[in-house]
Order: C-alpha cells, then sequence, then structure tokens
C-alpha cells in the first residue's frame, strides 16, 4: 500500500466521509503553508495523487458539487469533466482550486471517448431527476437509454475502470449496464457499482438523529435495491448496538425508503437530492480510490450482482479491493428480526421487475459495435 504522508495540520480526532487520513492530507492542501508566528512553514505534504476519474452528467446538480467535492481529494490526479451541456466553465471554476488534480473539461458527445481514456472510476450521474408525484421508475424511459450510450462508451474507452452508476432507476441501470458491458464482452462484476450510499448515509444520520449518538459512529447497512420498499434498512445491525421500539423501527425504515421523496417534494419541481447525492457519492468515489490503493480495510454498500439472495442484483455490504468487490458480506442477512425478513421477501418481487425491466430493455436494443 502506498504510504500517505501526514502533517503536523493533521488532527487526529477528526473524521470525515473521507477517513482520518484523507482528512488531514485535506487539511494540509487546503493550507500550504501554515503561519508560526512570524515564520512561515512549508508543509511536508506529498499527496500520493495518481487516479483519474471521470464524472458523466458533471454540469448537473449532482455533477457539480460531485466534481468539487472530488477535487478536494488527494488521491485524484486528473478529473475529467463530462456533459452534453457545457462543462467549461465548471471545469475552469473548479480549476482554480488549489488541490492536487487537474480538470479538463470535454462538452458534447464527440469529446465523451476522449473523457474516458485511461479512466480508472467513472461516476454517472447523467440523466433527469424526478419531479413530485413521479417514482424512480418514471425515468427509465429517459435515462434507460442515456445510461446504455454512456456505458457503450465506457466499454469501448475504459472497460477495466470502476463504474458507480447514480443515475436512476439504479434498481434498472445497473442490469442494463450489465447487458451492455456482456455484449462488447467486457463485464466484470466486481467493478460495477449501484451507488447506493445516500441510503446508508440517511440511516445514519435520521437514527444517530433519533438515538442522540455521535454522527461519525453509526453505521446502519441497507440492502435491497435504491427505490421504495427495496430499500432495506438493517437496523438490527446498527453499530454500534442500539435499543429501538417496533414503532421507532417502523418510523425510521419508513423515512429512509423516503428519504428521496422528502427532498423531491421540498425542492417542489426543481429536482432531487444533490448536494447530500453528491457527498453519498464522493465518499463512494473515495472508498474505491482507497481500495485501488491497497488499503485492506475498505467496505461499503452498493447494488452489485449478487449471489446473496435469488436476484441476480442485490444490495449490500461488500469488501472492495484493487480489483473491485472482493466479498459480498452475507453475516448482514443473517439473524434478521421479523420485521426485516418479511420486508426483505416483500421487497423482492419489485426488485425482480425491475432489474427485468433492465434486462429486457438491454437486449431489445442493438448495442453499438
Ligand atoms: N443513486 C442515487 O442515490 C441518486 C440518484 N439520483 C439520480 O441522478 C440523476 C441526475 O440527477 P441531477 O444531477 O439532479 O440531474 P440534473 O438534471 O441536474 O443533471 C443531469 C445532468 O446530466 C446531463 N446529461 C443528460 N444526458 C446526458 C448524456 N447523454 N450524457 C452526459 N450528460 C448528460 C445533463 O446535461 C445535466 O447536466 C437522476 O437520474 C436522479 O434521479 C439523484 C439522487 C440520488
Ligand atoms: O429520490 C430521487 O428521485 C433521487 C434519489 O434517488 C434519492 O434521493 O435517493
Amino acid at each position: 500500500m502506498a504510504s500517505r504522508q501526514t502533517t503536523s495540520l493533521a488532527c487526529e480526532s477528526e473524521t470525515s466521509f473521507l477517513g482520518k487520513e484523507t482528512t488531514a492530507a485535506l487539511r494540509a492542501s487546503f493550507a500550504l503553508k501554515a503561519h508560526k508566528g512570524a515564520q512561515v512553514v512549508q508543509t511536508p505534504f506529498q499527496p500520493q495523487a495518481s487516479y483519474k476519474v471521470a464524472v458523466l452528467g458533471a454540469a448537473g446538480g449532482i455533477g457539480q458539487p460531485l466534481a468539487l467535492l472530488i477535487k478536494m481529494s488527494p488521491l485524484v490526479s486528473d478529473l475529467h469533466l463530462y456533459d452534453i451541456a457545457n462543462v467549461k466553465g465548471v471545469a475552469a471554476d473548479l480549476s482554480h482550486c488549489n488541490t492536487p488534480s487537474q480538470v479538463l473539461d470535454f462538452t458534447g458527445a464527440s469529446e465523451l471517448a476522449n473523457s474516458l481514456k485511461g479512466v480508472d472510476v467513472v461516476v454517472i450521474p447523467a440523466g433527469v431527476p424526478r419531479k413530485p408525484g413521479m417514482t424512480r421508475d418514471d425515468l427509465f424511459n429517459i435515462n434507460a437509454g442515456i445510461v446504455k450510450n454512456l456505458v457503450e462508451a465506457v466499454a469501448d474507452n475504459c472497460p477495466e475502470a470502476f463504474i458507480h452508476i447514480i443515475s436512476n432507476p439504479v434498481n434498472s441501470t445497473v442490469p442494463i449496464a450489465a447487458e451492455v458491458l456482456k455484449k462488447k464482452g467486457v463485464y466484470n462484476p466486481k467493478k460495477l457499482f449501484g451507488v447506493t450510499t445516500l441510503d446508508v448515509v440517511r440511516a445514519n444520520t435520521f437514527v444517530a438523529q433519533k438515538k442522540n449518538l455521535k454522527l461519525i459512529d453509526v453505521d446502519v447497512p441497507v440492502v435491497g435495491g435504491h427505490a421504495g420498499i427495496t430499500i432495506l434498512p438493517l437496523l438490527s445491525k446498527t453499530k454500534p448496538s442500539v435499543s429501538l421500539t417496533d414503532e421507532e423501527v417502523e418510523k425510521l425504515t419508513v423515512r429512509i425508503q423516503n428519504g428521496g421523496t422528502e427532498v423531491v417534494e421540498a425542492k417542489a419541481g426543481a429536482g432531487s437530492a444533490t448536494l447530500s447525492m453528491a457527498y453519498a457519492a464522493a465518499r463512494f468515489v473515495e472508498s474505491s480510490l482507497r481500495a485501488l490503493d491497497g488499503d485492506g480495510d475498505v467496505y461499503e454498500c452498493s447494488y452489485v450482482e449478487s449471489d446473496l439472495t435469488e436476484l441476480p442484483f442485490f444490495a449490500s455490504r461488500v469488501k472492495l479491493g484493487r480489483k473491485g468487490v472482493e466479498a459480498l458480506i452475507p453475516s448482514d442477512l443473517q439473524g434478521l428480526t421479523e420485521y426485516e425478513l418479511k420486508a426483505l421477501e416483500a421487497l423482492k418481487p419489485e426488485l425482480k421487475a425491475s432489474i427485468e425491466k433492465g434486462i429486457a430493455f438491454a437486449n431489445k436494443q442493438a448495442v453499438t459495435a
């Protein structure tokens, strides 16, 4: 594992989604010179910035703040911003931040291939968001085609990259991506991820608030998929263990499942979660980069090809490594409460239908050779 130098600016007790070491490095990159009285002290921080990340849909509500957060990572050397809308301004703006990565802009379909060359992680938030009254599945007709086209380009230009799918409906867009990659002969199930981190972020926040716990300590695994009842927080597996009444479990579960709708309604037609999603996606990117960098202790929930249940795709905790998913973590699904077991059975038909819808779409569309 590459060693990462921290500095005297590091504050060991401080953590964020980026983790202790990265947070320290980040602080150092914000303040390359620390003032000690009249003397200017150069910090010894040398970032191990070596990974290339592409954001497809970078001019959007998620894309812009996500690009900013990725620009903060000391592990990133190159940040490629691609969108069908003009992304030049976003890139120019970000490029003035004195953090290690260089930012390159790629606007329009003719630039897509170039944006993907040599990239290690591709994040896809391209597509339309919900308005009040819509389900995520209502986005299928537009977003399915967008994801298909973008993943074809990923297959042609950086088939080895980790692929993070944010575009909804994730329950269907991930199976679409898998089919596209299969047809192109480059499918590696260990490297295709549906980003469900926001469900975990919400679960952690809501449980910590409810139980008056320190936010940074709380970890709730969320399994299943990413829509309505397919989002299943396993509150009985919360770390540290918490005692919840049946009523609290019911209320928390429903709130976590409806977190997206809560934001869609509050935004009243102006889109869905963007800032919390950018935060969650940046955490997942950072975890992927740490895994690529050889950190042997990286776990995240994600919607991936899975044999934990009879469904071919299922979100669960996974161990990430250099080659992608190193292991699915089955223990979260063992010893569930009666409430969780019932909810798990109840989500399966909807998730199965969404997976089949994605596969059918990809197979009736010709994949561009
Ligand atoms: N997985 C999750 O937890 C979450 C997923 N989402 C989903 O993320 C997606 C994006 O949401 P927002 O950023 O709020 O939408 P937005 O409309 O603000 O931004 C989408 C961006 O994608 C671009 N775009 C559209 N077609 C494209 C293509 N073919 N190639 C490249 N770029 C393209 C647009 O120009 C726009 O800049 C939606 O589908 C939304 O439902 C949103 C929140 C959470
Ligand atoms: O609710 C939506 O449409 C966006 C989303 O997936 C979320 O916020 O979890």
